[in-house]
């Protein structure tokens, strides 16, 4: 007698009969009068549901996932024409999600972001996740401040831009935040949403929800180093003058492989503005 092997066949039956809520005995009997040698149907049987089971637990385990924003990239093109100003788009990913743009800021634009945040720079703090508070962080060695919504014309012109290219509505956006990192200052990888583990949280999430979305700016080019980096997928964005990089999360979970840095800079300085965008309304 020739030794069977499972066939995907097999196993997508298997799955099913489990499904439609019958036990291994029946589904055992039904092998073996299919004509299954009894040993390699138990083994079929173990190996597709333990596995089958296995991938549903974790689908069970996930937070459920959230609208996130996102550009119309629909039809692939090269370039967006968002409130009469045109954006590139360079380069996307799916897995995080992770798209490129270039040309988002003028150069006038980013020169009056830098002049305007440099007076009012402090070492740059974190959200303390205890608390709710912000505490000075060592992962973060770069300097920061935030620009209140709205609160000049440059401003609400940047945060109008932003809501347009994400489809999403500027009252769910964070205020800006510029970041200046001198040389040897970095930002460790880290997830831009708030922890759910962490007892601080729920306080954060009363004010807007959690974050789903991140667009940095670059607002100069370094001479060397200071990448964004992804490390989950091994993906450096060069940080140039102008062009952003956008990604979005739709749950607080690691699968989302948003996990992120601003790798040190080498030579140079960099100034960013980050905006993050919520779930909901940030008043
Ligand atoms: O500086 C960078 O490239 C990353 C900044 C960042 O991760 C953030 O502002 O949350
Ligand atoms: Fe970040």
């Amino acid at each position: 007698m020739t030794r069977q092997t499972a066939t995907p066949e097999l196993r997508q039956w298997i799955i099913e009969q489990a499904r439609a809520g019958h036990g291994p005995e029946a589904v055992l009997a039904s092998m073996r009068e299919a004509g299954w040698q009894e040993d390699v149907a138990i083994a079929a049987l173990e190996e597709t549901l333990s596995t089958y089971l296995a991938e549903q637990g974790r689908e069970a385990e996930l937070p459920a996932g959230s609208a996130v924003p996102e550009p119309s990239l629909e039809g692939a093109p090269a370039s967006l024409e968002v409130l009469g100003h045109r954006v590139a788009v360079l380069t996307q990913m799916h897995l995080p999600r992770v798209v490129v743009f270039g040309g988002f800021l003028s150069d006038e634009e980013c020169d009056a972001l830098v002049a305007l945040a440099d007076p009012r720079l402090a070492r740059s703090e974190t959200v303390d996740n205890d608390t709710g508070g912000s505490e000075v962080n060592e992962a973060r060695t770069s300097e920061g401040m935030f620009f209140g919504r709205g609160e000049s014309e440059l401003i609400s012109r940047i945060e109008a831009r932003i809501g347009a290219l994400l489809n999403w509505p500027v009252e769910n956006g964070e205020g800006v935040q510029v970041l200046h990192y001198r040389p040897g200052a970095e930002y460790k990888p880290h997830y831009d949403y708030f922890d759910p583990a962490q007892p601080g949280t729920p306080t954060i999430l009363k004010r807007g929800g959690q974050r789903v979305g991140t667009l940095v700016m670059y607002l100069n080019t370094p001479l060397r180093g200071g990448s964004t980096t992804f490390p989950d997928v091994g993906l450096e964005v060069a940080p140039v003058k102008g062009n952003a990089v956008f990604f979005s999360y739709d749950r607080a979970h690691p699968v989302t492989r948003t996990l992120h840095g601003g790798a040190p800079v080498l030579e140079g300085e960099k100034w960013v503005a980050t905006k993050w965008l919520r779930q909901g309304r940030f008043d």
